[in-house]
């Protein structure tokens, strides 16, 4: 099996080298993994002027699945779209196609200390945000800045095509059949014509999901029900900006951003799976980022892409005795638990790989 590993830029190498780690250890008792690393990001764009080479393109496309770890550091020049490592995600996903990103929020029973919100709350929050990922704001034309009336003027466009919508709709339904079949629609209908468009096809979309539930919320009432109730959640199926919004968001529902994992896949299937965070500049280096949500990816990857659904069932166990056991990176530290770093967060789950495998 054949990954390649796009690590990218700020802690996205240090968290990275940690889900290699676990699916090291993993393969030590079943099949061998192939990885083939590449550039990509600001990494990238200063070693060869463009933050997602031709090469690292056809690495990913090829490969049998995708380990993504961050891309961009600080964006607050002006550069343009192109020049700008978190474009290169951007241009990649547009690419493969990969319009369905799957961002399950699971609180872990062992952290419910560890959130700001109330453990009541939390207890059970088992929730899937899927965010469609090609379409949207994100990709829309015209988009730029250019001057008019003598001042500058920054447009991008919404767009959603009837067809985007349709395939991400029924990506929603499938999922909730999976699980506990509700379906909550995320839009602005009461403002925006793409979200006009977005409820009326999921809402046809849904005559042939009839053991679904589905319901509607406009986003701003949706952000705050997520903390308010997110118990009442089950998969929440949204566009492109509303879903990246509401994601890290939903992710303090678990403790940190720093657990999120995703996957996003196209439709035969083939899938890029990342932590929901960013490179975050401000902590790299350091050794203190939580590398779970990259290797909670792994487990996502093996599971979605790779056919391996037993040893993704390991690689989550490994993750939950690992917090059991009170190892905690800085982001999830409480009282009375052990503050480990990256590395030896990755060395923990590891190991817990290999006393798995033997037990
Ligand atoms: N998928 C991606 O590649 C991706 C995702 C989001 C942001 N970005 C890029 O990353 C750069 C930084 O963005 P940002 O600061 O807004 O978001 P960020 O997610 O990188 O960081 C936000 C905050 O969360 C903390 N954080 C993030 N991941 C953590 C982890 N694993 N462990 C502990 N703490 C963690 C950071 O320290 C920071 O305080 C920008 O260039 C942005 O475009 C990339
Ligand atoms: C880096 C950025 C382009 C990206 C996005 O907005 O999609 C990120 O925030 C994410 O959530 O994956
Ligand atoms: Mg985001």
């Amino acid at each position: 099996m054949h990954i390649a590993v796009l690590p990218g830029d700020g802690i996205g190498p240090e968290v990275t080298a940690q889900a290699v780690k676990a699916l090291r250890a993993l393969a030590a008792n079943g099949p061998q993994f192939e990885f083939t690393q590449a550039l990509v990001g600001d990494a990238a764009y200063d070693a060869g002027g463009d933050p997602l080479p031709e090469e690292t393109a056809r690495l990913a496309e090829r490969a049998d699945a995708v380990l993504f770890g961050a891309a961009g550091t600080y964006d607050s020049d002006l550069r343009p779209a192109e020049a700008r490592g978190g474009h290169a995600l951007l241009r990649l996903r547009k690419r493969m196609d990969l319009f369905a990103n799957y961002r399950p929020v699971f609180a872990f029973p062992e952290l419910l200390g560890a959130s700001t919100l109330k453990r009541e709350a939390l207890e059970g929050v088992d929730l899937v945000v899927l965010r469609e990922l090609t379409g949207d704001i994100y990709f829309g034309q015209p988009r730029g800045i250019s001057v008019v009336d003598g001042e500058r003027v920054g447009i991008n466009t919404m767009r959603y095509t009837e067809s985007e919508v349709r395939r991400v709709a029924h990506a929603g339904f499938r999922a909730a059949r999976l699980r506990r079949r509700k379906l909550c629609s995320v839009d602005k209908a009461n403002v925006l014509e793409t979200s006009q468009l977005w409820r009326a096809v999921v809402t046809e979309v849904a005559a042939d999901y009839p053991d679904v539930e589905l319901t509607h919320q406009y986003v701003d009432a949706a952000a705050m029900l997520l903390v308010r109730k997110p118990r009442d959640f089950d998969v929440i199926v949204t566009g492109n900006i509303f879903g990246d919004i509401l994601s890290d968001a939903a992710a303090m529902l678990t403790g940190s951003i720093g657990m999120l994992p995703s996957a996003s896949l196209n439709a035969e299937g083939r899938g890029l799976y990342e932590p929901v965070h960013g490179s975050a500049p401000d902590i790299a280096g350091k050794d203190i980022a939580n590398p779970l949500a990259s290797i909670l990816s792994a487990a996502m990857m093996l599971r979605l892409s790779l056919g391996q659904g037993g040893m993704a069932d390991r690689m989550e166990t490994a993750v939950r005795h690992v917090l059991a056991e009170g190892l905690r990176t800085a982001d999830i530290m409480e009282d009375g638990a052990t503050l480990v770093g990256t590395e030896a967060m990755g060395d923990a789950v590891a190991r817990e790989l290999s006393r798995l495998a033997t037990a």
